[in-house]
This record gives C-alpha cells, sequence and structure tokens, in this order.
C-alpha cells in the first residue's frame, strides 16, 4: 500500500461528485447547526434564557425535538447550493492550481494549492450568496422603523425596484473579503488536521469517521474565528461599516456574534465534511 494514498490527489473527484456532495454536506450541516441557530436568534431577541442549552432543552420540553427544526426549510433550500457550488469551486481550484503548477494531474496537491482552491471557492459562493444574505438582511430589520416586507419575495421585488439588478450584490466585497480567508483557513484545516490525523498510508475509503469529525469541526472553527461577520445592507460601503461600528460600540462590535457561531460552528462543519466525504463514497462506490 503506497503512503501517496493517503495524499489529497489533483484531480481524482469530478466535478459532478464535488457538486453533489457538497450540496449533501450543505444538508447535513443545517440538520445539525439549525437548532444551535434557532437558540442564537431566540437568545437574541427574548431575555428569559440564559444559555444556548437552556433554550435548547426548553425548545425539547414544550414541542419537542422537532420544535428545535422549526422553520429550517428556508435555510436548507441556501444552504444546498451554496454548500454545492462551495465544494464544486474547491475542486476546481485545485484543478487550476494544477494546471499553473505544470504538474500532473496525478500529482498530489501542495499545502499553497489547497489554500489558493479553498480561496477560490469562496468566488462562485459568493455569487449566490450576496443575493441571499442581502434579502436575509432586510428581513431581519424588517418594520424596525424601516420599511416592512411580507417575506423574500417581497423583499427580492424591493431591492430590485429600489436598486435594480445591482442592488442584489451590495455588500459583494464585504462578502469575499469574509469568505476568501475563511474558506483558505476552513479547507486548509480540514486538510492539514485530516492528514495530522490518520495514519500514513491509509487507503482514502478507510480513513476513520472521527478524523474527518475533528478535521470538519476544527474546519468550521477555523473559518469562524477568521470571518467577521459585517452588517451588510445598512451601510452604503465596507468603510462605513467599520467606522460606524468601531465608533459607535467600539472594536468589540466587529467580533459581535462570534459566541454563538463558534457554538454551532464544530458539530455543523463536522457533519458537513461527514456528509460529503460519505456521500462522496457511495458515488464511487456506485460509478
Ligand atoms: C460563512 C459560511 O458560510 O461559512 C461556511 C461554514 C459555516 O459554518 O456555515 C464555510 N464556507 C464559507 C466555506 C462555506
Amino acid at each position: 500500500m503506497s503512503a501517496q494514498k493517503t495524499e489529497k490527489k489533483a484531480v481524482e473527484t469530478s466535478a459532478l461528485k464535488s457538486f453533489l456532495s457538497g450540496g449533501f454536506g450543505g444538508m447535513s450541516l443545517v440538520a445539525a447547526g439549525y437548532p444551535f441557530d434557532l437558540a442564537k436568534v431566540r437568545m437574541q431577541t427574548s431575555s428569559e434564557y440564559k444559555s444556548a442549552l437552556e433554550c435548547l432543552t426548553r425548545t425539547i420540553k414544550a414541542d419537542g425535538v422537532l420544535g428545535l427544526y422549526r422553520g429550517m426549510f428556508a435555510p436548507l433550500a441556501g444552504a444546498t447550493p451554496v454548500f454545492a457550488l462551495c465544494f464544486w469551486g474547491y475542486n476546481l481550484g485545485q484543478k487550476i492550481a494544477v494546471k499553473f503548477s505544470g504538474n500532473g494531474e496525478n500529482s498530489t496537491l501542495t499545502t499553497g494549492q489547497i489554500l489558493f482552491a479553498g480561496g477560490f471557492s469562496a468566488v462562485p459562493t459568493t455569487i449566490l450568496m450576496t443575493p441571499m444574505e442581502r434579502i436575509k438582511c432586510l428581513l431581519q430589520v424588517s418594520g424596525q422603523g424601516g420599511v416592512s416586507y411580507k417575506g423574500p419575495t417581497d423583499a427580492a421585488k424591493y431591492i430590485y425596484r429600489t436598486a435594480g439588478f445591482r442592488g442584489f450584490y451590495t455588500g459583494t466585497v464585504l462578502t469575499l473579503l469574509r469568505d476568501v480567508p475563511g474558506s483558505v483557513a476552513y479547507f486548509g484545516c480540514y486538510e492539514l488536521v485530516k492528514k495530522a490525523l490518520i495514519p500514513e498510508g491509509t487507503p482514502k475509503e478507510k480513513i476513520s469517521t472521527l478524523a474527518i469529525v475533528v478535521a470538519g469541526g476544527l474546519a468550521g472553527v477555523a473559518n469562524w474565528a477568521v470571518a467577521i461577520t459585517a452588517p451588510q445592507g445598512k451601510y452604503a460601503g465596507m468603510r462605513d461599516v467599520f467606522v460606524d461600528l468601531v465608533r459607535n460600540e467600539g472594536p468589540k462590535a466587529l467580533f459581535k456574534g462570534i459566541g454563538p457561531a463558534m457554538l454551532r460552528a464544530f458539530p455543523a462543519n463536522a457533519a458537513c465534511f461527514l456528509g460529503v466525504e460519505l456521500s462522496l463514497r457511495a458515488m464511487n462506490s456506485i460509478w
């Protein structure tokens, strides 16, 4: 058995399989992470819970386990294509990196190539994610002293009416500034931790679930450690966001929401990578 088998090869996964497994990963991410999102929103909008755990247990007591998944359809419909594009973009980024390096398709990816591919994955993802985040932000501030929206379609019509097609892409630079470094950390951490955890020579299909879960969970934490969330939609430009936030709320405001994001990051992304790897294995075994 050759040690090369554990190394990440450049073009071993097709674009279609990357896309489909990414979509499956996105669904797994929402299934594991949605209860934490629900707890975050409930804690932000009510002071009756002291901790996320209390919020989760009280929700289960009142509405059963299914209560943790109330309202999950929209995030599921959003995350599935976003993660499909993200993993497809990661695969394409690897192929581009290898092409430019001049090494053969069968070569092992260097750390630099993995990091490049990770950052590249944020580009197609952003094209889809920016309009979705724009609509989400409008819905989150709906009725709070400004315009009220009946739902996503209403918010989308408002954007188009007031700013045209370009209005959907307000905040693109901010999304890229968050997601390019975030994705470099995400995929870089995943590949490096996975490589460190598995014994040399382990065939791909024998990589342990624990290694995938630990590497995936840490990748999610690494992503959020570098991706500082900025409140898009309220500001004319990127400079405005930083000046306004730091002046009014201090530098700490730049890290607002990082606690709940981290709490969700490990389980959600462990599930995501597990979904990706297991669906890839299933696809590889049938075609
Ligand atoms: C901001 C975001 O969507 O992060 C993803 C992980 C998560 O916790 O949702 C990772 N990625 C940006 C690579 C899609």
